[in-house]
């Protein structure tokens, strides 16, 4: 393939013929190309007189810049000088491919027919778009070009159609993504990338409206009616161009028909001369003729040129009424289009506008969000600061501890070391000192049997000193005057340490004024509960050796028994009654003794009241009666058929003594006869009798 084939294809003869071999490279199309001589020479042959070219002795690359002044006013992509220097000769390509497809549509007129009929040459300039333009491969352009050549042989015009249209692949390409929908979500900056990537300028006018018609079919398909926005942009920027190339035709059309004209005027002119010689000499005349023959073959040259001329304007017209009914239609359906996308575009604008107010307000619920977060956080952060101080002191304290103990467990290795020396030489000692005690605890023995019999002889003799002290003793105690009894005259007239005791009964004359009374002791009003204790506390001690004891008290009501033998309260000691202290001393001696003696005691408690014999700690209630008090009965004041209740302590005596008191309180009748066979003994001193209380100890 020889480059000057391009050069033969636009100038329409060969001059300044430059051959490149087939398999020319990169570099020696670009020495071809460096001084821009050959693409003025392009550039003029397509449009004459667009560029004035200076010689090949011009300094620089004057040529070269004067073709892209040039190509510029005509609207053509161009190159930079420094692509055509050094860089990558793809956009030098493109600039002149669109320059050829600008000749396939007929742009230029004259020179595009004369070339379309050197159609075998045009198939060289086809080629141009067989070469790999993204990598520059001029090898392969050269082996296109050769395919080429030898595809459409013999073919004239018509094969340019078949040729690959260089805006073929724009067209797959957008009905490729609006079938995929692809250019919904393309911005306007991607889409006009996208369309400078598929060169629509160097796109043939019947593929741009291939491109116009796609897009609409497309838009009929999709059914939906809208027309993305980037695709109505794609298709304004075809009608763009579509006009813009219409123009320049027009410009074209009106400069060729100045050409005609004046090509008309002259050819006028030299009829009028050859008219005018026609009226001369033979001579002259032939020397005429002649010429007027060339003139006539001229004429019959350019009449022929002008009828194919014709003939091409009124094609070109029918083509321009086609087209101006296209854009009519294609700018109505684009008007239809803008208006349905604008409708989209406000759509979309409010759904933004929503979306905007939704994603405020969410933003808002975030920030509170995570402005509490916050707080739970640094709240957080705290506690686990206080938390871990905590436990470093925690540590800290245990292992102040581990270490102490760990200290003390050596100490006490050390010393179970030294027990264990001193245990096996104490354990010597002792096998020695238990031989040695085994003699000496015979001898014990034999003293404690002497101890304890010595112990029997003890007590026995202890108790027949009580029995000679009286089986019976009887204490009398004067109870002081009550609160509001101060006025009250006393009988008392005479009270004995050795137990005498006189009272005065004013109701009587002479001898009977007065009586003398005996008993073991007399307690005076001053007598506290200890003293009158500390007579009794003996026989205590006889209960325990197996004596039997009984102590009541007996007297008029309120003479102060209950105070006496219970005490006024319970919580003091110094307030305890008789039977407190008794029971105290009963648990103290039995506990005493309890290695060698095992006591049980038991506590009834009974009323007797108007003879009658009730059980105050009798489950079956305290109504139950256990006959009629006798003095005479051979048991004394025992009751056997009372209940017998278990205790260990005074504590336990005390419960027992609550319940009796409870239930003599809910059985009691008619406290106040009394007429029991005790009080008849004293009815007589009745009146004077109110202020002695009788201790009986039998
Ligand atoms: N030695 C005393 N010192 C001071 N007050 C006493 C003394 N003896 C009795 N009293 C008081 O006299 C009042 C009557 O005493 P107490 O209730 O003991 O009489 P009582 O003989 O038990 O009467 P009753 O037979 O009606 O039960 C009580 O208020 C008591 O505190």
């Amino acid at each position: 393939m020889q480059l000057e084939i391009v050069v033969c294809l636009v100038a329409g003869k060969i001059e300044d013929r430059i051959r490149l071999p087939l398999d020319a490279t990169e570099e020696e199309l670009r020495a071809c190309l460096i001084d821009g001589t050959v693409l003025c020479r392009i550039l003029n042959k397509l449009c004459p007189g667009s560029v004035e070219m200076g010689g090949s002795s011009d300094p620089g690359f004057a040529n070269v810049k004067r073709f892209l002044v040039a190509v510029d006013e005509l609207g053509f992509p161009r190159f930079d000088l420094i692509d055509l220097e050094q860089g990558s000769l793809v956009p030098v390509l493109q600039c002149l491919g669109a320059l050829k497809s600008s000749f396939d549509f007929g742009f230029w007129g004259e020179n595009s027919k004369h070339l379309t009929r050197t159609g075998s040459d045009l198939l060289e300039i086809e080629s141009l778009k067989g070469i790999d333009r993204s990598r520059g491969d001029i090898s392969k352009f050269g082996q296109q070009c050769t395919q080429n050549r030898e595809e459409t042989q013999g073919n004239s015009v018509d094969s340019t159609s078949q040729v690959t249209d260089p805006s073929a692949d724009l067209v797959h390409h957008i009905g490729q993504q609006l079938k995929q929908g692809t250019f919904v979500d393309f911005s306007d900056a991607k889409i006009l990338e996208s369309i400078k990537s598929t060169s629509l300028d160097n796109a043939s006018t019947r593929s741009l409206f291939n491109v116009g018609h796609k897009i609409l079919d497309d838009s009929i398909d999709r059914n939906n009616g809208d027309v993305p926005h980037c695709v109505a942009y794609l298709l304004r920027k075809v009608m763009q161009v579509i006009e813009q190339r219409f123009a320049n035709q027009a410009v074209n059309l009106r400069i060729q028909n100045n050409i005609y004209k004046a090509r008309e005027e002259k050819f006028l002119l030299k009829i009028k001369v050859l008219e005018t010689l026609a009226s001369g000499t033979t001579e002259e005349n032939e020397v005429v003729l002649k010429q007027l023959q060339n003139i006539k073959l001229e004429k019959f040259d350019i009449e022929e040129q002008k009828k194919l001329e014709e003939e091409d304007a009124v094609r070109l017209k029918e083509e321009k009424y086609h087209r101006d009914s296209e854009i009519s239609t294609l700018k109505q359906e684009l008007e239809l289009a803008t208006s349905r996308h604008e409708s989209y575009c406000q759509k979309l604008e409010a759904n933004a506008k929503e979306a905007k107010l939704q994603l405020e307000r969410k933003l808002r619920e975030l920030e509170s969000i995570l402005t509490d977060s916050k707080q739970n956080q640094k709240e957080l952060e705290a506690s686990l600061e206080n938390e871990s101080g905590r436990w470093k002191n925690k540590e800290r304290t245990y292992q102040s501890f581990v270490t102490y103990q760990s200290g003390a467990l050596q100490e006490l290795s050390g010393a179970l070391e030294s027990t264990r020396h001193e245990i096996l030489k104490t354990k010597r000692s002792y096998s020695e000192d238990f031989n040695y005690l085994g003699l000496k605890l015979k001898g014990l023995t034999d003293a404690a049997e002497k101890y304890h019999a010595v112990l029997d002889e003890n007590r026995k003799l202890y108790n027949e000193v009580q029995d000679l002290k009286g089986n019976i003793r009887v204490y009398c105690r004067i109870r002081p005057f009550l609160p509001g009894q101060s006025q009250k005259q006393t009988t008392i007239e005479y009270v004995g340490e050795n137990g005498d005791l006189v009272i005065a009964n004013p109701s009587k004359q002479g001898k009977d004024s007065r009586r003398l009374f005996k008993f073991n002791k007399v307690f005076g009003p001053a007598a506290t509960q200890e003293d009158v204790y500390l007579d009794t506390q003996p026989l205590i001690r006889s209960v325990l050796d197996g004596y039997n004891v009984c102590i009541f008290a007996y007297g008029q009501t309120g003479s102060g028994k209950t105070y006496t033998m219970t005490g006024p309260s319970v919580s003091s000691t110094d307030d305890w009654g008789v039977n407190y202290r008794a029971l105290n001393d009963l648990f103290q001696i039995s506990q005493s003794r309890e290695h060698s003696i095992a006591y049980e005691v038991g506590v009834q408690m009974v009323e007797i009241y108007n003879e009658q014999v009730r059980d105050l700690l009798s489950s079956e209630g305290p109504q139950k009666r256990l006959g009629i008090w006798n003095t005479t009965q051979p048991n004394g004041l025992a009751v056997p058929d009372a209940s017998m209740h278990p205790v260990n302590s005074t504590a336990d005596v005390l419960k027992l003594m609550n319940i009796g008191l409870m239930n003599r309180a809910v059985g009691a009748t008619a406290l106040n006869e009394r007429s029991s066979r005790s009080h008849r003994l004293y009815s007589e001193w009745r009146g004077f009798l109110t202020d002695i209380l009788l201790i009986v100890l039998p």
